[in-house]
């Protein structure tokens, strides 16, 4: 399928100048939604490395603040020249190639600072198909949410402690004690807890970065046919808030959360049995990340005095962020979703079921 996309470039091109996009009748939900989920979506700039490879964009946001994004794929056809398949999502606050990480935390990120000072959870995770630019945008957003800490605005005396871990299948690893694994159990009151874990005291900008810089070094990576550094694991970064008034309260928490990129069955087919067994072990940890995440967002819709079923057991990473997706759990919650996009015609199908998803959690 590859090839015959490259080989058919510049019709792609040429169909996709023609388009006439059709009039869409719904309106995006994403920061208007009551739930404490927002939606996001950033498509990527395409690289001079892919254009050079012969690669062209495939995903356009419409210029109209519609909120509305084109997708188009070739179909292939047995014979005749292939036709053009489009499709149109909503998949929240849409990002373009145009548009800097410092937007993107103005506009969806920056309301969880004073949100996790005044005691509360704020969440962060950027999502998406290997590639799609989840560590560039989090690591971007990690910069600004340290400035946002410390520069003063924020009212009140507060003490600021920092762990930065990774989940690769059932392990956990500190990225701020040289990878020593951990343990994550849960205590009789039900409450999570990172046995081993080395925490920070950051008392400013320039700790905190220097903090996530050690971390950033020492995350696992390996190439995947998308990206040569991808990421094969999940990166949490958690901030935790605390009033020195209030020791014995629980404090805020800040988890920004950089996803390990899922990858297509047709993108790993060269892979070792190891690869396989850990490409399994992340697509499993992000399908239970996605129907928690789901499952919260209708419960608060639809009945949120109603307990519903949440698989949160059945990760290690919805494990570590129970308090998101056990239904007891009495803490308040915001969460903001980033879905990456990598515009390339080669990537469509899985920014489809990114674009999807994203729809869904503004429609749920
Ligand atoms: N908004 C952007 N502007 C410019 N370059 C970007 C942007 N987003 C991503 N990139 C570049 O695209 C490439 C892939 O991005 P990145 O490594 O962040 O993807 P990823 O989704 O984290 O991948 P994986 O899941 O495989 O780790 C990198 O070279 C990155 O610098």
């Amino acid at each position: 399928m590859e090839q015959f996309l490259l080989d058919n470039a510049a019709r792609h091109q040429m169909l996709v100048q023609r388009f006439k996009p059709p009039r869409q009748k719904t309106q995006s939900k994403s920061e208007a939604s009551p739930s404490n989920i927002t939606v996001a979506t950033r498509i990527r700039p395409i690289s001079d490395e892919e254009l050079l490879s012969g690669q062209v964009v495939a995903v356009f946001p419409r210029l109209d603040s519609s909120g509305v994004v084109d997708l188009h794929e070739l179909r292939r056809v047995v014979r005749g020249f292939p036709p053009l398949n489009s499709s149109s999502f909503q998949p929240g606050r849409v990002f373009s190639a145009d548009d800097k990480t410092d937007t993107i935390y103005e506009d969806v990120v920056h309301s969880l600072i004073p949100w996790a000072w005044d005691g509360n959870v704020g969440t962060l995770f950027a999502y998406g198909q290997t590639g799609s630019g989840k560590t560039f945008t989090v690591r971007g957003l990690e910069q600004l949410v340290a400035r946002s800490i410390f520069d003063g605005e924020l009212e009140g005396e507060r003490n600021v402690y920092v762990a930065m871990f990774e989940l690769a299948g059932n392990s956990a690893y500190d990225l701020l004690n040289s990878r020593a694994p951990f343990s994550i159990l849960e205590d009789h009151l039900g409450t999570t807890q990172l046995v081993g874990i080395q925490e920070f005291s950051v008392r400013s900008t320039a700790e905190l970065l220097a903090l996530s810089e050690k971390a950033n070094e020492l995350r696992q990576s390996a190439p995947t046919v998308k990206n040569d550094g991808s990421s094969r694991s999940h990166a949490i970064c958690r901030i935790r808030i605390e009033r020195p008034s209030h020791e014995s309260a629980e404090g805020g928490i800040l988890y920004l959360i950089d996803l390990a990129g899922s990858e297509a069955a047709r993108d790993i087919f060269s892979h070792s049995t190891e690869r396989l067994k850990e490409t399994r072990e992340i697509n499993m940890s992000l399908s239970v990340l996605k129907d928690c995440i789901r499952g919260v967002a209708d419960m608060e819709k639809r009945n949120p005095s109603k307990k519903a079923y949440i698989p949160f057991r059945q990760s290690t990473l919805t494990k570590v962020l129970k308090h998101l997706f056990d239904p007891s759990e009495s803490r308040q919650c915001r969460t903001t979703v980033v879905a990456c996009i990598n515009p390339s015609f080669l990537d469509t199908g899985a920014s489809k079921n990114t674009m999807r998803y994203a729809e869904m959690l503004c429609k749920s």
